[in-house]
């Protein structure tokens, strides 16, 4: 992005340099978020403004859905969120730490309750490991015992669905949904309270979407999980978030309920978005 963002909206309440900032609703959530990002921005390099002052928060056991096109920043602000980046401006905390100064052993501990899924589990999986593999260790970077590991993962892989039998497979030799599901373990691990979710279900059919869509609602009811949801599509994201931010070109453009945003969108933004996935008929059914 190397120009000046021009909003082509003329209701000014959609304008997000003059609409108030979504401190009120988000604040209405929740006391104290487990993610925030406050104002936050990044440039990757001069006249690469990647966002402009993005708040987004999720709070405890809630789901925070993130859309947007293409190239709008979504996967920076993951990098942000994870900690992989450090924000050129404002402020990213996770349960009130600055995840890109978490280090040493009181901040892995603080590490563990922050994990990310992935969109391709195939190419973060390692090919020369068995899934079981690949999940022992991240138990055993967690500190669980070597002796307890073996049944850890059985009930980790019993945990998402999957027969523990998979664990000794290899990566090629699994279904695109299932690998989700053993990437969703491998997360589960280190026993996290925060999901970031980077478009976890784009790459696969509308009936395994749908499954690993019910597995992530099945998870949040179980255990208390928050997300960070980020897809480009709302009507994937309208399945389990609580709340939306729709970013274009690194600006948060709107942020509300979902049932709201979706029922009333404000932005033509958001109404472009919602008419795409109308139109590609992406509602997963249930
Ligand atoms: N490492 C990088 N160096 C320079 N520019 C980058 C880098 N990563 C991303 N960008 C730029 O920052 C902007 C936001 O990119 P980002 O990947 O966050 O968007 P996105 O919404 O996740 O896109 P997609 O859905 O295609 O993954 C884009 O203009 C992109 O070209």
């Amino acid at each position: 992005m190397t120009e000046p963002i021009t909003d082509p909206t003329s209701d000014p309440t959609s304008d997000p340099t003059t609409a108030p900032r979504p401190t009120a609703s988000a604040a209405r959530t929740d006391a104290e978020p487990l993610l925030a990002l406050e104002e936050v921005g990044k440039r990757y390099r001069p006249g690469v403004l990647a966002l402009d002052r993005v708040t987004l928060r999720v709070p405890p056991g809630r789901t925070t859905g993130l859309v947007g096109e293409s190239g709008s920043g979504k996967s920076t602000l993951a990098r942000l969120a994870l900690g992989l980046l450090a924000p050129d401006g404002g402020t990213v905390r996770f349960d009130g730490h600055d995840p890109y100064r978490l280090r040493g052993r009181s901040g892995r501990a603080v590490r563990a309750g922050l994990q990310f899924v992935p969109q391709h589990p195939g190419r973060s999986l390692n090919p020369a490991l068995r899934a079981g593999t690949a999940v022992a260790l991240a138990l055993a970077a967690h500190g669980t015992p070597r002796r307890e590991r073996r049944d850890a993962v059985a009930a980790l892989f019993c945990q998402v669905g999957l027969d523990p039998a998979l664990a000794r497979r290899y990566p090629r030799e699994l279904s695109g949904g299932q690998l989700q599901r053993i990437a969703v373990a491998r997360a589960l691990a280190t026993r996290p309270r925060l999901l970031v979710c980077d478009e976890p279900t784009s790459a696969l059919d509308r009936r395994t979407q749908t499954q690993v869509l019910d597995l992530l609602v099945g998870l949040q009811a179980e255990s208390g999980l928050g997300f960070l949801f980020i897809s480009h599509d709302l009507a994937v994201v309208r399945e389990l978030a609580d709340r939306v931010t729709v970013l274009r070109q690194g600006r948060v453009v709107e942020e509300g309920a979902t049932g709201e945003l979706w029922d009333a969108p404000r932005h033509p933004y958001t109404r472009a978005l919602l008419a795409a996935a109308h139109n590609a008929g992406t509602t997963p059914t249930t």
